[in-house]
């Protein structure tokens, strides 16, 4: 006999709260040594993917786009980041672009300019009272006020015989916590490449009403093809979420990033995509989508939290 919880849950298909949205992905070229030239190429390219009919109102960059991606290069590209992870207030425009951060100074005035929300890829940083270094996104509202940041929690750590051998964990330190961001659209989670291999993140983010994860990642041309559609359709499908992931596109040497930046809906469907080469990718992140895919296989309100007592129900607050 179910209990009094689980038969409310069996009659409560889970909807999610926000408005429907369109998000962009610059899947950048050319991130080089220059790192100057870098944060100019992503501002550039941040205007190009708003001269359209109808500008997004989401944008997206991918992981570590001002310095090149290796482990030796993230203490002299590192900036120290005007916000602290759990700060609960924003930092505010006029601070965010004085705190000496040309990175984060750069992306707080993109998103004002447009008035835009702007998820800023990932950068390397160094807290200014440890030292340590971090693999962290920074989210901007449309005022260009620093509203967020997450520090990528699980880092890439993979020796693959014959593929590729990686080891953030030289340099980087990880961060220790899942990270929301409330918008104007609705509830985002937040992951960074390696991120995206670990469900419990997105499991979290959906059972506390998130609409999408979002993913700035780099995987590469070893674990691109077998894993990185599908972990993210993976994600989609068990959450019933939308998925977005950008990536720098194919270079030409260095650190050999696997492109394809893509969007998937609720039902694992990839609605929107790239390939290898530099591009932005449209898409709309429709609420509708999410409340009809529960609706019609409601998973969400399924579930049997007496038979896995170990796993938390979260909750849709
Ligand atoms: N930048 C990253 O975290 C890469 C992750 C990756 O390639 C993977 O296979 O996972």
């Amino acid at each position: 006999m179910a209990s009094p919880s689980q038969q409310r849950a069996l009659h409560t298909v889970q909807r999610v709260q926000g408005s429907s949205f369109d998000i962009a992905l610059i899947q950048l070229g050319d991130i080089g040594t220059d790192k100057a030239k870098n944060i100019d190429n992503a501002r550039r390219k941040m205007d190009e993917a708003m001269q359209v009919k109808q500008p997004p109102h989401l944008l997206v960059l991918p992981e570590c786009f001002n310095s090149p991606y290796g482990v030796d290069f993230f203490p002299e590209y590192a900036e120290t980041i005007p916000f602290r992870p759990g700060q609960t207030q924003p930092t505010l425009h006029e601070k965010a672009v004085s705190a000496g951060s040309p990175s984060v100074d750069m992306l707080s005035r993109t998103a004002r300019d447009h008035k835009i929300w702007l998820i800023g890829g990932s950068i390397p940083e160094r807290d200014a009272s440890t030292g340590k270094l971090y693999n962290t996104a920074t989210v901007y509202n449309t005022a260009g006020d620093l509203i967020a940041v997450h520090r990528k929690l699980h880092l890439f750590d993979i020796d693959i015989p014959g593929g590729i051998t990686f080891k953030e964990s030289q340099t980087l330190t990880g961060g220790d916590r899942v990270t929301l961001v409330d918008t104007d659209m609705g509830r985002l989670g937040l992951g960074i490449c390696y991120d995206l291999r670990f469900p419990e993140m997105a499991m979290i983010a959906a059972r506390k009403g998130a609409m999408a994860m979002i993913y700035p990642g780099a995987f590469n041309t070893t674990t691109g093809p077998p894993y990185w559609e599908i972990l993210q359709r993976a994600r989609a499908v068990d959450n019933q979420i939308f998925v977005a992931a950008c990536s720098p596109a194919r270079p030409e040497s260095g650190y050999p990033a696997y492109g394809f930046s893509m969007v998937t809906d609720p039902t694992g469907k990839v609605i929107a995509g790239a390939k290898e080469a530099p591009e932005t990718v449209y898409a709309c992140i429709d609420v509708e989508t999410i409340n009809k895919t529960r609706q019609g296989v409601p998973i969400t309100a399924q579930r049997r939290f007496d038979a896995y007592p170990d796993v938390a129900s979260g909750t849709s607050s």
